[in-house]
C-alpha cells in the first residue's frame, strides 16, 4: 500500500533529525551568498559539518574558502542563505532575535584575530572580564580571577590593554570569551598577529580552557603550530569541508597523523588539486569497485568521429 501524505512528512522529518544525531554542532548542506551591487558570492556551498561536546577542532583553508563566514553564522552573526546551523540543540536559522541575543551572550564566547577588537581600551582585565557577565546579570566576583588564573595572565588583572603584550591580550580575550560558561568557543586566527612563541602560550590558554572546563573549541587558523596540535583538523575548500586530518596518540606516544578526504551525504567528494593535475583528471573519471577500495581512473580517450 501506498504511503499516505502524513506518513510521508513523518519520515521527512524522522530522517532530518538524524543527521547529526546530538552533536553539538551540526551543519548540514549550509548555503551562504552574499549579494553586493548585483552580484552573487556563493562563500559556503552546501557544506556538512559535525562536531561534538568538548573537541577542539581547527579549521583551515585558502584565503576566500568561506572560514570566516562559518564562524560568523556559527557564532550568531551572520544568518546562513539555506541549510541546517544547530548548535547545542538551537536552531541558528529560525532563532528569534531576542534569542539570538542570548544566544551570543551565554551559549558562545569570540575571540578576534586583531587584539584590539577583544577588549576596551579603558577598562583593566578583571573588568573587561566582568563585563559581559554584568551584561547577562550576573555577578560572580571571583570568577574574573579564576578564568584569568587558569589562562596563566592572573598577574595582569588590573592592567588595561596598553599595559599588556599581545599575548597577554589574547589571552585575557579568551577569559571574556568564557565569562558566561559558553558551551563553545569561537576564535578567528587568535595568533595570527603574535610571534610563535606567544602564539604557543595563547593556544595552550585555548586548549586549557577545552580541557579544564570542557567547552567545544573551534579555531579558524593559518598557523600550522595550532592546526598540527589538534586532534582534528578540517579543511575547507570552496565553501565546502573538504579533508579531515585525525591524529591520535600511537602506543610508543608517537602522534600519529591521517588525512581522510570527505564524503558528504550524498556521495559526493572533492579529490585534491595535486591529484587531480598528477593524473590529468578533468570532469569524467571512470570509476570501479573493488573488494575494499574504489578506484578512479581518467577517462578513457573519446574515440575520434572519423
Ligand atoms: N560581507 C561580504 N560581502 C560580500 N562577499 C563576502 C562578504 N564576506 C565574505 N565574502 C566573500 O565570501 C567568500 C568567503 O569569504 P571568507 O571571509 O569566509 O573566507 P576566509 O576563508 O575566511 O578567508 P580569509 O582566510 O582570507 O579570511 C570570499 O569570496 C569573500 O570575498
Amino acid at each position: 500500500m501506498n504511503p499516505t501524505l502524513s506518513e510521508l512528512e513523518a519520515r521527512a522529518t524522522r530522517h532530518k533529525a538524524a543527521f547529526g544525531g546530538d552533536a553539538h554542532i551540526v551543519c548540514d548542506n549550509l548555503v551562504r551568498i552574499y549579494k553586493t551591487e548585483g552580484v552573487e558570492v556563493v562563500a559556503l556551498q552546501g557544506l556538512d559539518l559535525l562536531i561534538d561536546k568538548g573537541e577542539l577542532v581547527a579549521i583551515v583553508g585558502a584565503s576566500g574558502s568561506g572560514k570566516s563566514t562559518l564562524l560568523n553564522v556559527l557564532s550568531g552573526l551572520d544568518v546562513p542563505t539555506a541549510g541546517v546551523a544547530r548548535v547545542a540543540g538551537l536552531d541558528l536559522l529560525s532563532m528569534s532575535a531576542r534569542d539570538r541575543l542570548r544566544y551570543r551572550r551565554s551559549v558562545v564566547g569570540f575571540i578576534w584575530q586583531q587584539t584590539a577588537r577583544n577588549l576596551l581600551p579603558y577598562l583593566s582585565a578583571a573588568e573587561n572580564v566582568e563585563l559581559p557577565m554584568k551584561l547577562a546579570g550576573k555577578k560572580r566576583e571571583r570568577r574574573a580571577a579564576e578564568l584569568l588564573d587558569l589562562l596563566g595572565v592572573g598577574y595582569c588583572a588590573n592592567r588595561k590593554a596598553a599595559e599588556m603584550s599581545g599575548g597577554e591580550q589574547q589571552r585575557v580575550a579568551i577569559a571574556v570569551a568564557l565569562a558566561n560558561s559558553p558551551q563553545l568557543i569561537l576564535a578567528d586566527e587568535p595568533t595570527g598577529e603574535l610571534d610563535s612563541e606567544t602564539s604557543e602560550q595563547v593556544f595552550e590558554a585555548l586548549r586549557r580552557a577545552n580541557r579544564e572546563l570542557g567547552v567545544t573549541a573551534v579555531i579558524v587558523t593559518h598557523d600550522p603550530l595550532v592546526s598540527e596540535q589538534v586532534d582534528r583538523t578540517v579543511g575547507i575548500r570552496d565553501g565546502r569541508t573538504s579533508s579531515e586530518t585525525l591524529r591520535r596518540e600511537d602506543a610508543e606516544g608517537q602522534i600519529i597523523a591521517e588525512e581522510y578526504a570527505v564524503l558528504d551525504r550524498v556521495g559526493r567528494l572533492q579529490l585534491p588539486r595535486d591529484f587531480m593535475s598528477a593524473l590529468h583528471l578533468e570532469r569524467r573519471v571512470r570509476l570501479e569497485l573493488e573488494t575494499d577500495h574504489i578506484g578512479v581512473w581518467p577517462a578513457r580517450e573519446e574515440p575520434s568521429s572519423d
